[in-house]
């Protein structure tokens, strides 16, 4: 694997302002392109700023269509509900369409089910086929101190699913909703936002290349993907030009 592409940011504020330009150019982009932008949202704390940021934006909300790319298998408007932030944060305040805003379902009995429900609402989305897979024109990711990005944390058989879009992952015995691998590599460009010194570790071992996959989930990422990095996390891993 090509050492990640990351760029360093003195403060999770300027990674913000940088990272709320870097999502409205792909908006741009995709729309001028093919007449609307698909995107796929992180959980956790650090993309929040990021939300808020995006309130008020000069950009065409109606041709937006947002997904997420994990989920906590609680309902929406539960604290620990990476939609339900989401929400609250940026999109009750923006006038994209309800029916183009897309949370993961987690209300079955199983969660398999509403893993097998996102997947076919993705197939219908953009038209893909069984066996083929979908491109987002962007992913926001996220990863954890362990490694873990979107819900596919160490050592768990979430890693190795490649059949399906959408699977099951595994917090400490929790289900969680996850993109696969291949869904996120398929991405036509993903962006990590990073943040915080408790990140460093991690990052070292999927940037030096040397880290297991299975012990550093985010080295599994080998689409078109750029690094967004606070100076906390980056310090002796990666330096600006
Ligand atoms: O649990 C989760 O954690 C990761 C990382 O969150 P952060 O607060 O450390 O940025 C997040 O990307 C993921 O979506 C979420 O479910």
């Amino acid at each position: 694997m090509a050492t990640p592409n990351g760029r360093v940011f003195p403060n999770l504020a300027a990674l913000t302002t940088a990272a709320k330009q870097f999502v409205l150019e792909q908006a741009r982009g995709a729309i001028a392109q093919r007449g609307r932008f698909t995107i796929a949202l992180a959980g956790g704390n650090t993309p929040k700023p990021l939300y808020e940021s995006l309130v008020g934006a000069d950009t065409p909300w109606l041709q937006w269509h947002v997904f997420w790319s994990d989920e906590r298998y609680v309902p929406l408007d539960h604290p620990d509900s990476n939609a339900g932030m989401a929400f609250r944060a940026w999109l009750h305040h923006v006038p994209i369409p309800r029916n183009q805003i897309h949370p993961m379902p987690t209300a079955d009995a199983d969660p398999q089910t509403a893993a097998d429900r996102y997947g076919q609402l993705l197939r219908q989305t953009f038209g893909t086929p069984e066996g083929e897979f979908p491109s987002f024109d962007l992913i926001l990711l996220g990863m954890g101190p362990d490694g873990h990005t979107a819900s596919l944390f160490p050592q768990t058989t979430a890693l190795t699913v490649s059949d399906r879009l959408i699977t099951v992952g595994n917090k400490d015995g929790q289900p969680r909703l996850t993109f696969t691998v291949p869904l996120i590599n398929h991405a036509r460009q993903i962006l990590f936002l990073v943040s915080g010194a408790n990140k460093r570790t991690a990052l070292r071992h999927i940037f030096s290349g040397t880290g297991d996959p299975s012990l550093y989930p985010a080295r599994l990422i080998t689409g078109n993907a750029l690094w967004f990095l606070d100076e906390a996390a980056a310090e002796g891993v990666v330096e600006n030009p």
